[in-house]
């Protein structure tokens, strides 16, 4: 006899089974939403590095969502300021300001115009500026408060225009070139910092904790991402390149000769000096000599070594009240890692070819561009500028000692430098990492991260949906089967 058929069951079924159809395909349109890339929004900050030589503008973008990850701020425009640094306008202050306009000008171009009221601006002035307030205060805060009333005037948020201190151009170069390297996250193996600029050169690296004990004004400490950090850090004011070259000129002419024969250019350069363009800066000690005229003939003889001599008078190695010391009596530990050497020290060792070189090799080298005669290096590189084509033997060697006998870098310890522009495409000096530090985007403590990413979740939400309503397919199947079989039983 057959069984009375329970009409509700197939209606069930069915019900059961268009339920599952619809969420599947909730689920899988929810999935693909989701992991659909969202237009990206972004941010934007400008650091203005008004050094000695010129000012640059530069202006950054990051992901407005994943402000606070490592690595994502990137340089997005660079605009160089025409003229020199703004410490050179102190007998037209007024000027300093006019100066930066134009750079001002192309940054509201590359700043979407709704971002514009959120955008930090700041000004950050390093060695040129602090040999200014050295010699006159007034004219340091006439200069100052020039470029100030030009960038109040900007749609941007402006933070402020400050002389950075040393310990801070040296620290946040450290942190830029770690940050764009991405190597803050790991916790160690961080990257030294070189900077070599017109006025002053930085050397900043990370030590360990007792080793920053010595000197508490060469000592920084950063917890970053969650990891301490003690960087050892100096700055050296007057050695950068061009108040170095004031100091050697300075030291060659004590005797108010009317010629200077330099080996340190090459043979054949001459040109006119003025003696009060070298003696007036505030790095030169001495007094103009006495006997000395109006000017005087620098001339070049173009020999490597006897260069390496006039740049040896310019370290002080004595007096050292340390345990180890770089030169000037001045604290350095150890040298601990690899280092990334850059501004000038990579205009300089790129142009001469000395970046992937040994020590060894480098000084062959150096001492044949020293001794090809200027008139020959003038034909090779027409379109290199002549200041600095006449300046390199004198850079070149000066590097080279600064590394070696000032830093105490050693042929073992050579390969450890990397001479480089950018990381990432973006430049690597001091003004990325003062900005992370200001706008706090770098955390202290590594923020807590899911234990899976967006899309990975959104999968294996689907895939576990899946397998379920698959379970349930099967089971209402034999369900099903079972009740169209109870039919035919009599
Ligand atoms: O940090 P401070 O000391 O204030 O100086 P700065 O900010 O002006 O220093 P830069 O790093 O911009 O430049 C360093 C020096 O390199 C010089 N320089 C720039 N381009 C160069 C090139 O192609 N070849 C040689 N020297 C160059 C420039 O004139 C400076 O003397």
């Amino acid at each position: 006899k057959e069984k009375p058929k329970n009409p509700w069951h197939k209606a069930v079924v069915i019900f059961i089974a268009v339920l599952g159809i619809i969420a599947i395909v909730a689920l899988v349109t929810t999935a693909v939403l989701q992991n659909k890339p969202l237009q990206q929004k972004f941010k934007y900050g400008i650091v203005l590095d008004a050094g000695s030589s010129h000012t640059a503008v530069y202006i950054y973008e990051w992901p407005a969502e994943k402000e606070n990850d490592t690595g994502r701020v990137k340089q997005k425009h660079f605009c160089q300021v025409k003229g020199p640094g703004i410490s050179s306008y102190s007998l037209s202050p007024e000027q300093a300001g006019h100066s930066l306009r134009l750079c001002i000008q192309e940054a509201v171009l590359n700043v979407p115009r709704r971002r514009h009221h959120e955008t930090p601006l700041y000004l950050g002035a390093t060695a040129g500026m602090r040999l200014l307030r050295m010699e006159n205060q007034s004219l340091c805060d006439q200069v100052l408060g020039s470029v100030e009333k030009v960038l109040q005037s900007t749609p941007f948020d402006y933070q402020g225009a400050r002389i950075i201190s040393g310990q801070e151009e040296g620290a946040f170069g450290w942190v830029t070139v770690n940050y764009l390297s991405d190597r803050l996250k790991q916790g160690s193996g961080t990257t030294g910092a070189l900077d070599l600029g017109g006025a002053s050169t930085q050397i900043t690296f990370a030590t360990n904790q007792d080793e920053t004990g010595e000197s508490a004004e060469n000592t920084v400490t950063f917890r970053l991402y969650g990891n301490d950090y003690f960087l050892y850090t100096h700055s050296f004011l007057c050695y950068g390149k061009d108040q170095v070259l004031k100091l050697a000129l300075a030291q060659q002419t004590q005797a108010g000769a009317s010629t200077l024969l330099d080996p340190c250019f090459n043979q054949g350069y001459s040109t006119n000096l003025s003696y009060s363009s070298v003696y007036s800066s505030p790095c030169i000690t001495t007094q103009k000599p006495l006997a000395a005229g109006e000017g005087f003939t620098h001339r070049g003889t173009g020999n490597a070594l006897q260069c390496q001599e006039v740049v040896r008078r310019i370290f002080n190695f004595s007096g050292c009240t340390f345990s180890h010391c770089s030169f000037n009596g001045v604290y350095q530990p150890p040298l601990q890692g690899q280092f990334g050497a850059f501004s000038a020290y990579y205009f300089v060792m790129n142009f001469l070819n000395l970046t992937s070189d040994t020590l060894e090799n480098n000084m062959e080298k150096m001492a044949r561009y020293c001794s090809t005669p200027w008139t020959q290096i003038k034909q090779q590189f027409p379109n290199v500028k002549e200041k600095y084509l006449a300046e390199y033997c004198f850079s070149g060697t000066y590097i080279l000692f600064l590394l070696t006998h000032g830093y105490n870098f050693t042929s073992d310890t050579w390969s450890n430098i990397k001479f480089i522009k950018k990381i990432s495409g973006s430049d690597a000096g001091w003004t990325l990492g003062y900005m992370l530090n200001l706008t706090n985007m770098i955390p202290a403590e590594a923020p807590d991260t899911p234990p899976l990413p967006h899309a990975g979740y959104v999968t294996l939400l689907l895939f576990t949906s899946l397998l379920l309503f698959l379970i349930l397919l099967c089971s209402l199947r034999s369900l099903w089967v079972r009740c169209t079989s109870q039919r035919q039983i009599i």
